[in-house]
């Protein structure tokens, strides 16, 4: 299979860049510029003016692009996670084809367990399936703590990723530890997470415990790719708002927070997110966060107020209107860019992943569009 970049190069950002002699990336015409940690997303992540709204979207790398499809087709997941050449390739795709702001690490969350010795897969149209749950002390103790060497694939894809993209902004990424520990107890997908709470809430020093090993594979999984050069990481915690905000504040909030401390001296920003989060918005700010990400569900301006002048938000178009007519689509853009408007940061984004049957020319022309209405003249 051919991975290098060929047909479909000429759209994007990834075209149009040069390399100087001095190995910086810089735009046909443009002015070399300070790279990425100097980008339109770095910036709006530091709450600083920069020359337009960045924008980019969860799951921008995936079934909505008919490269992404063609390259995975006989691939199984976890294994395009652990090849380079695969990673690279599908990471750079949607970079190519609608020029968002920065690039997202393709990987998953579970790539750290399985890294650690948790038996799992990805399965199409399910999710991650646990071969034997995580529900004991002494199944916790099968979690084993990860290192460079667990997972060099992903030190090898981030460096190959960081010097093709020049300027462009690499996020990397790993899920929260409520979150992975949904799956783990779990076994799998779960829309109540019963067997998870019902743990939580009948074993709170096992429930710590699991947590306190989760966190420390998060927090190593993400020390890996800021060594490799990510310039910002996004921690995924998906299903926290499963919880009040009280259950939050005490069972989920230290661990997550020991991973965001962890990353302090990282010097990237962090990006804190999850779903259904409306109560949670002010404690996952608090647990470390620069970014908070919010769904749909709570227009910025409200979570601006929730979450205080301390940090930016990501945010926050519902997937689903990307299916509507564009005038629909284009109103929705309009408002969320008014709404950000009160927040010290926003970068543009979806509530959630884009949906699998998302037109991938209507992702295109939403970035086009926030570029256009966010447009700042140069001081
Ligand atoms: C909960 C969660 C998972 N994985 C992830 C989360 C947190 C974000 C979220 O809430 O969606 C994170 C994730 N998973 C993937 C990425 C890639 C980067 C990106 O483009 O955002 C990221 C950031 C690739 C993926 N991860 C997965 C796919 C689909 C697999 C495929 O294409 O065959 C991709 C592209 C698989 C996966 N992995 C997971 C689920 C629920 C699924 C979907 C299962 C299915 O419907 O087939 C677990």
């Amino acid at each position: 299979m051919t991975v290098a970049a060929g047909a479909t190069r000429p759209r994007g950002t990834i075209a149009a860049m040069t390399t100087d002699t001095t190995g910086t990336a810089a735009r046909d015409g443009e002015p070399r510029s300070g790279g990425p940690a100097d980008s339109p997303f770095v910036r709006a992540c530091r709450r600083e003016p920069g020359p337009h709204t960045p924008v980019w979207f969860m799951r921008q790398a995936g079934r909505s692009l008919p490269e992404y499809r063609e390259i995975r087709a006989n691939v199984p997941m976890l294994e395009s996670c652990r090849r380079p050449d695969l990673v690279t390739e599908i990471t750079l795709q949607p970079v190519r084809r609608h020029g968002v702001d920065a690039a997202i690490l393709f990987s998953d969350i579970v790539v750290p367990v399985a890294a650690a010795g948790i038996d799992l897969d990805i399965v199409p149209g399910t999710g991650p399936v646990v071969a034997e749950p995580v529900r004991t002390a002494v199944d916790v103790e099968r979690i084993n703590p990860i290192g460079r060497d667990d997972v060099s694939y992903v030190d090898e894809a981030v460096r190959l990723l960081v010097a093709e993209l020049g300027d462009t902004p690499l996020i990397g990424f790993a899920g929260a530890p409520f979150t992975l520990a949904s799956y783990m107890v779990e076994g799998g997908p779960s829309r109540t997470h019963a067997k998870t709470k019902a743990l939580m809430y009948g074993d709170p020093e096992l429930w710590h415990a699991l947590c306190a090993r989760l966190a420390e594979v998060t927090l190593a999984f993400l020390r890996v790719q800021v060594d490799a050069g990510v310039s910002a990481v996004q921690l995924f915690d998906s299903w926290a708002g499963a919880l009040s905000e009280a259950d939050y504040r005490r069972y989920v909030l230290p661990h997550s927070a020991h991973v965001l401390a962890g990353l302090n001296e990282a010097g990237v920003p962090r990006i804190h997110f999850g779903v259904g989060t409306a109560e949670l918005l002010g404690a996952m700010g608090e647990a470390g966060a620069d970014v908070v990400g919010v769904d749909w569900r709570t227009p910025l301006d409200v979570a601006t107020r929730r979450i205080g002048p301390d940090r930016a938000v990501q945010g926050n178009l519902d997937p689903a209107v990307l299916l509507a007519p564009w005038e629909v689509v284009e109103g929705q853009v309009r408002r969320i860019l008014d709404q950000g408007r009160a927040a010290p940061g926003h970068v543009f984004n979806l509530g959630h992943g884009v949906l699998p049957e998302t037109d991938p020319e209507v992702l295109t022309r939403v970035v086009a569009l926030v570029h256009e209405l966010s447009a700042r003249p140069a001081a």
